[in-house]
């Protein structure tokens, strides 16, 4: 059946928005964060939004905001326009065999012709990926501000609101003991109100991994996350195999390939599902799966996307049966601007999906034209 329906304009647009205090990984310092949007305009007056958004230009992945937005304007875009936009796996499909790479590019696009479609039908796009499991998802928080007594407070203050119990340290910039002490006056301060991880974006050597997870798994601290290079796959398994504290993979995961590679050596506990990681909603959903068979449990991870590239992530993550980590939605959270009509809605540590059609948001297009940057 063809329909009369067709794509009309894809659009990109840079939103470089400062964060609310500067955001410290191992990787990056970050003061803003730049959105990567697609919008997509259809013949039957409907619109699909989707996000393609990095951390820290280059430093994090392989595609920076720039490129996201010149890939799609030069080589996604004309594949697309006057193209049934119904048919989103085929398009995908399409994009696939002729576009290399891009996985945050592929996701932006996949994400704006799924919110379309779901509209179209009068569904949430989690109907599009199985339905709901849940209405509402745990949301960590991350403390990156590099201060000891300062992320406390912060932790206090989250608690205080109940906005989150569950806390991500990044860490890696300074010495293992310096950084472990830092991770160990935080838990020692929360106690058992919150569940403390760390994040050390591969910072560390294999050795320096061992070392560090005793000494976290002694401060009380739950799990650790990516803390080696992403490509030494045996290495994580040497860290999960010394079943020290439960081994997150972040980095390691750029889609079903790598969560296959990881998945048969078994070499982490938890997959870290992440939507542009993984090259968009179906790849990530794939992750989970491969994730599922293997007895390895979920976290629903972020790239610290907007409103949009979180709530793709939500209406997917609110389908997985098993979520045991929770997830760390809060990208809107850590920014000065508001780019929707209605903020997102967060309350009792936990993210709120709307029941309305697609992504269920609606952007402020006056407002994220005045916010673009220049062209
Ligand atoms: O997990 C990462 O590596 C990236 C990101 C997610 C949360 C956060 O604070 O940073
Ligand atoms: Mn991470």
């Amino acid at each position: 059946m063809t329909s009369q329906v067709k794509i009309q304009t894809v659009d990109t647009l840079l939103v470089d928005v400062p964060t609310i205090r500067p955001h410290r990984l191992s990787v990056a310092t970050m003061n803003h964060q730049t959105l990567v949007l697609v919008r997509i305009r259809c013949t039957d007056d409907i619109t699909g939004w989707g996000e393609g958004t990095t951390i820290g230009g280059l430093a994090y992945g392989e595609e920076s905001p720039e490129s996201i937005k010149v890939n799609i304007d030069t080589y996604i875009a004309p594949m697309l326009v006057g193209q049934d936009p119904s048919r989103v796996a085929h398009l995908m499909s399409q994009v696939q065999e002729r576009i290399q790479g891009n996985r945050f590019a592929r996701c932006a696009i996949e994400t704006a012709l799924y919110d379309a479609q779901a509209r179209r039908l009068g569904v949430p796009l989690s109907e599009l990926f199985g339905g709901r499991v849940r209405d509402r998802i745990p949301v960590a928080w991350t403390l990156a501000s590099g201060d000891t007594a300062r992320d406390i407070a912060e932790a206090e203050r989250m608690l205080d609101l109940r906005r989150h119990d569950i806390f991500k340290l990044k860490i890696g910039l300074r010495t293992v003991r310096d950084d472990v002490a830092h991770v160990a006056a935080i838990k020692r301060a929360l106690g058992d109100r919150a569940s403390v991880r760390i994040d050390a974006n591969q910072a560390w050597s294999v050795t320096q991994a061992l070392t560090g997870m005793a000494m976290l798994a002694d401060a009380g601290v739950d799990m650790v996350e990516q803390p080696i290079v992403a490509h030494d796959r045996i290495g994580l398994k040497r860290l999960t195999d010394a079943n020290i504290i439960p081994v997150m993979a972040d980095e390691s995961l750029h889609g079903p390939r790598d969560a296959f590679l990881v998945a048969s050596q078994q070499a982490a506990d938890i997959f870290a599902v992440k939507i542009n990681q993984s090259g968009g909603l179906r790849g990530a959903a794939q992750v989970a799966a491969i994730a599922q068979a293997a007895n390895i449990e979920l976290y629903g991870g972020t790239m610290l996307e907007g409103a949009v590239g979180t709530m793709a992530s939500a209406q997917l993550f609110s389908t997985f049966h098993e979520l045991a980590w929770g997830t760390e939605l809060f990208g809107p959270l850590l920014l000065t601007q508001e780019i929707l009509r209605e903020p997102l809605h967060y309350s009792d540590f936990s993210l709120v999906l709307p029941r309305s059609p697609g992504l269920g948001l609606e952007i402020d297009e006056d407002r994220l034209m005045h916010l673009q940057r220049a062209r």
